[in-house]
């Protein structure tokens, strides 16, 4: 793909802190968040004027998709908006559930686990040609992905290793720890089409948002919600090289593992890299290598294709300096930079000052603080504030995205559309390819074209429907 387009969905975890009265569940407090929403647009589900569309499924995980962007400081921009959007909501459920008498604290986490062990995500959207053969591209990525937390992942403090799901199928190490990914331990399968209950890392659920004669859209699950935007940068920067790579038909040396949900867990336990995984055809490799392998293969194809966007050097540089730092197992290098070096090299400092062990609740408090989206109260945000975590976008590039759209998809049109409508009183419904007036279904707006940016086709409909009603 010379262009693609990129998305990425973020759930959250919510969880209320009452000193006093009877505790508000999860869900009724995610209520409460999305009661403005409601007012706004009528529904828990909504597309909002920069383009992306804000939802509350059953349950209790708020969910924020970013509009489908080109550019990776649009994506990283859209993605922080939905942050601090998310943050606004929760101020204001917090004084509405203040005004009906419920006292407490809500905190909202942008990570991958609560506490009663269940799991949910930061998914990433990819669009990639129809022509691509399916198959190879997910088999050429899987052990890219299965090891990608070795630059990508949280970290995690892992208190209880036999509480991990699946435990005694997959044990890990007996001790306390701290492993590299928040999502390794939840997953139970390498590519199927089921995204809730089994947990694949690819999901084959096939939904192009786009023309399906033309296009796929390659729906990976198994990142964790990094905070940091150089890690996110790092993550979907190779991650894209790495389609383009395969896109370009060159054969990549097989390195299919033997069992993708073992070597996940295996690889996040082992903060070394070396532990070996089996491999299909009976060697091994250790996760390190593995990566090392990619980013070669990465490497041979920049020097051959040449970058296609600004970023490919400081993503190139980040990758290797965090291998090597693995390797050196000196994490100096990067620990403002890739969200687990940064959030352990807190905890060993805090551990070491007050004589504390993996084990310590205190620790794991801290992880979740970690992520808490809260700008004066997170701890990610607090270490970003003091200048220990590197940053990729300025303040202004991220609230411009609260309110406009990236600038080189159709989100463009959504965002004329919705202003348009809302301007002029007109009930509307939308999904990623239509935009519809619910009085004029048969002007619909059908943009099978993510790449589309010409907003005169909303401008005419609007035309239309006026000289309608004359
Ligand atoms: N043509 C496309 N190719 C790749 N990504 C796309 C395309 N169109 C939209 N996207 C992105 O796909 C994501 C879709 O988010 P959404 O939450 O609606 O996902 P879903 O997988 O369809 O549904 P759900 O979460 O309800 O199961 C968004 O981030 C959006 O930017
Ligand atoms: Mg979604």
């Amino acid at each position: 793909m010379e262009t693609r387009i990129i998305g990425v969905e973020t759930e959250y975890g919510v969880h209320t802190v009452h000193p006093t009265k009877r505790p508000l569940a999860p869900d009724e407090v995610a209520r409460y968040m999305f009661k403005p929403v409601v007012a706004w647009g009528n529904s828990s589900n909504v597309f909002i004027p920069n383009g992306s569309r804000l939802y509350l499924d059953v349950g209790s995980h708020p969910e924020y998709a970013t509009a489908e962007t080109t550019r990776l400081e649009e994506l990283l921009a859209s993605d922080a908006a939905g942050d601090s959007i998310m943050h606004m909501l929760v101020t204001q459920a917090q004084q509405a559930m203040a005004q009906d008498g419920f006292d407490g604290d809500i905190y909202l986490y942008r990570n991958n686990a609560d506490s009663l062990g269940n799991s949910y995500g930061s998914h990433e959207n990819y669009m990639i040609e129809r022509t691509t053969q399916y198959r190879r591209l997910t088999q050429a990525l899987l052990p890219f992905l299965v090891t990608r937390q070795l630059i990508a992942g949280n970290g995690v403090v892992i208190k209880d290793p036999a509480a991990l799901p699946l435990a005694d199928q997959f044990p890990s190490r007996a001790e306390p720890h701290f492993a590299f990914s928040q999502r390794a331990d939840y997953m139970h399968e390498a590519i199927s089409s089921s995204s809730t209950r089994a947990r694949p890392m690819i999901n084959t659920r096939d939904e192009p948002h786009s023309d399906s004669t033309k296009y796929r859209r390659l729906h990976v699950i198994v990142g964790d919600s990094n905070m940091s935007e150089t890690t996110q940068l790092l993550r979907f920067g190779a991650t894209d090289l790495l389609l383009r790579l395969i896109e370009s038909g060159k054969p990549l040396p097989n390195l299919q593992l033997a069992h993708p949900v073992r070597a996940i867990r295996q690889t996040s336990h082992d903060l070394t890299g070396n532990t070996p995984l089996d491999l299909a055809d009976g060697r091994t490799m250790t996760a390190l290598e593995i990566q090392e392998f990619y980013l070669a293969q990465a490497q041979d194809f920049l020097a051959r294709q040449g970058p296609h966007h600004d970023y490919l050097d400081q993503i190139m540089d980040l990758w290797s300096r965090t291998l090597q730092a693995i390797a050196r197992q000196d994490f100096s290098s990067i620990d403002t930079e890739i969200d687990w070096a940064i959030k352990h090299k807190f905890m060993t400092a805090y551990a070491t000052k007050n004589n504390l062990d993996w084990d310590a609740a205190r620790l794991v408090q801290l992880d979740m603080s970690y992520h808490d989206i809260h700008p004066q109260r997170g701890l990610f945000n607090l270490l970003e504030a003091r200048g220990a975590a590197a940053r990729v976008l300025t303040d202004a590039q991220v609230q411009a995205a609260h309110d406009n759209p990236p600038a080189t998809t159709r989100a463009l049109l959504r965002h004329r559309f919705i202003e348009t409508a809302r301007a002029m009183g007109m009930e509307y419904s939308m999904d990623w390819m239509h935009m519809k007036l619910n009085y004029y279904p048969m002007h619909t707006l059908y943009v099978r074209n993510p790449f589309e940016t010409d907003i005169s086709v909303v401008d005419e409909l609007f035309a239309k429907v006026a000289s309608a009603s004359d």
